[in-house]
């Protein structure tokens, strides 16, 4: 029998939440390159990141500070990955949750990543405007 979904309520939501997230990125063929070859990232100094930031976001702890978009300037991803990245995501929010909290979840996740492909858009083609 399938588990009962439950809404994200708490930080042990939110470490199941990025931990199966970053699962399913490692998993990609697209999305691994980036993480693992070429930004080198280290997980375990990354995923407390993004505890922090995913716990911020949606429980309001203020536990994350930082420039989120600074990060992604050197990386060599586009609208591709981008899609990819959010498809990720809003399976994983859907895999493991419902609710009002997990419905915030995905309309964040969607609105920073339309952000980050627009400006990365126009940096990328010479005009580092922002
Ligand atoms: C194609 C899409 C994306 C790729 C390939 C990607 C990749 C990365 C990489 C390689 C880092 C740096 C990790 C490190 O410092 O070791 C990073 C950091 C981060 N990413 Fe992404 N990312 C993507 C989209 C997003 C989106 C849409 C969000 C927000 C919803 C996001 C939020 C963050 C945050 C909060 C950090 C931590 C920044 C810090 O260190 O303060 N990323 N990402």
């Amino acid at each position: 029998m399938q588990a009962i979904k439950k809404d994200i309520q708490d930080r042990k939501d939110i470490h199941l939440l990025v931990d199966s997230f970053y699962n399913k990125v490692n998993n990609d063929t697209l999305l691994s390159p980036v993480f693992n070859e070429k930004a080198g990232v280290s997980w375990e100094k990354h995923l407390p990141i993004m505890y922090d930031f995913w716990s911020t976001m949606l429980l309001g702890d203020k536990s994350y500070r930082g420039n989120p978009f600074m990060k992604h300037i050197p990386l060599p991803i586009n609208k591709v990955h981008f899609e990819k990245w959010l498809s990720l995501f809003l399976a994983t929010v859907d895999e493991h949750f419902t609710g009002e909290t997990a419905e915030e979840a995905k309309t964040r996740a969607r609105n920073i990543a339309g952000v980050f492909q627009y400006k990365l858009e126009h940096i990328h083609a010479g005009n580092p405007q922002f």
